[in-house]
């Protein structure tokens, strides 16, 4: 399949605070992160706090220069491009950027005028589901409310790439599937869509690419699939990085038992070895590796009920990066 082209371009960007001449010296935030996002596509920045994302953004807002490299959004350097350029970017401001004391659907009509062809705002407000606070202060809205203010504020101009920080932060899980809709409908439009989360399960759902950031370096990149190995499984004999296989075992597990398994295991949410404890058997990354362990039941004669075998996620991976 073609890859669709590239919105943004982060190459080796580093960024760096403070002086040599002063006794905190230099911190280097950014350490030479390399990023791309794509039209059509979601991509999604990781990274746990303090990894440089904010920074990584600000760079390719145009917000801050970089000491070294270089960035290209919509084949600009941002830093240098003028207003033509911020026409043609979204940016969903957190909610200290709204105006508190203006009505949502004053402001984005305001906000709609400035804009040659602009987004209807009926439409966003529906897709939305703003129509019961569009005239109430945006200060007196409850905190999900604001951040739907907010992402319909990033894209009333129509932006042909938008930056997301957190989008569905705060949201009930209606608001936040109506906000989900709304990323792939844009997906569709072929907006370059750049988002940041903390929300895993959401990052693993929408994320096209995913870039992990880590001490101001990308240190895992790639779509989902490959983050978490399916690719891997499907494109070689099998062997995949290591799952872990949850079994519910009808009856305690003796010592002499549980030295002979094959594999580590570990009770998985129980809190005791007895009739009914689910066990959770890791490290199990080869068709060999499951047939030891069902050869193990067969050997202590054990039938276990409900196995279940977790595929890994986003979360596993992130977790694996962060504590590493
Ligand atoms: N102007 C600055 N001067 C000194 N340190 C800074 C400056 N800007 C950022 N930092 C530091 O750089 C690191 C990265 O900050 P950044 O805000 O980019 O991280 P982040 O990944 O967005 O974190 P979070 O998830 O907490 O928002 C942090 O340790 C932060 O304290």
């Amino acid at each position: 399949m073609p890859q669709h082209p590239p919105c943004l371009s982060l190459r080796q960007v580093r960024y760096a605070v403070g002086s040599s001449q002063r006794s905190a010296g230099v911190k280097e935030i950014l350490r030479g992160v390399d990023f791309t996002a794509r039209s059509g596509e979601v991509t999604v920045l990781l990274g746990p706090n303090g990894a440089g994302k904010t920074t990584a953004l600000g760079a390719a807002q145009g917000l801050l220069r970089p000491s070294q490299g270089t960035v290209q959004l919509l084949g600009q350097n941002p830093y240098r491009a003028g207003a033509a350029l911020r026409a043609r970017v979204g940016v969903m401001l957190q909610d200290g950027g709204l105006p508190q004391s203006q009505q949502p659907g004053v402001l984005l009509r305001h906000v709609a005028r400035l804009h040659q062809n602009p987004w209807p705002v009926d439409d966003l407000m529906e897709r939305l589901d703003m129509g019961d606070f569009m005239t109430t202060s945006i200060r007196r809205l409850s905190g999900g409310q604001k951040q739907r203010v907010a992402l319909a504020a990033s894209l009333i101009g129509r932006p042909e790439v938008v930056f997301l920080d957190e989008p569905s932060a705060g949201l009930d899980p209606q608001s936040r599937q109506m906000v989900f809709d709304l990323i792939q409908h844009l997906r569709r439009l072929g907006l370059g869509i750049v988002l940041t989360t903390h929300l895993l399960e959401e990052a693993q759902k929408l994320a096209d690419s995913v870039f992990i950031l880590k001490d101001g370096l990308v240190v895992r990149h790639g779509t989902v699939s490959e983050l978490t190995g399916d690719a891997d499984a499907a494109a070689t004999d099998g062997a995949a990085p290591a799952r872990r296989l949850v079994f519910v075992a009808p009856r305690t597990l003796t010592r002499v038992e549980l030295e002979s398994a094959p594999l580590a295991l570990e009770l998985d949410g129980s809190a005791d070895n007895e009739p009914g404890a689910r066990w959770a058997a890791s490290g199990i990354s080869t068709p060999a590796d499951l047939s030891a362990l069902t050869t193990w039941w067969e050997q202590i004669r054990l039938m276990p009920g409900e196995v279940s075998f977790e595929a890994r996620t986003l979360e596993d991976v992130f977790w694996e990066v962060s504590t590493s």
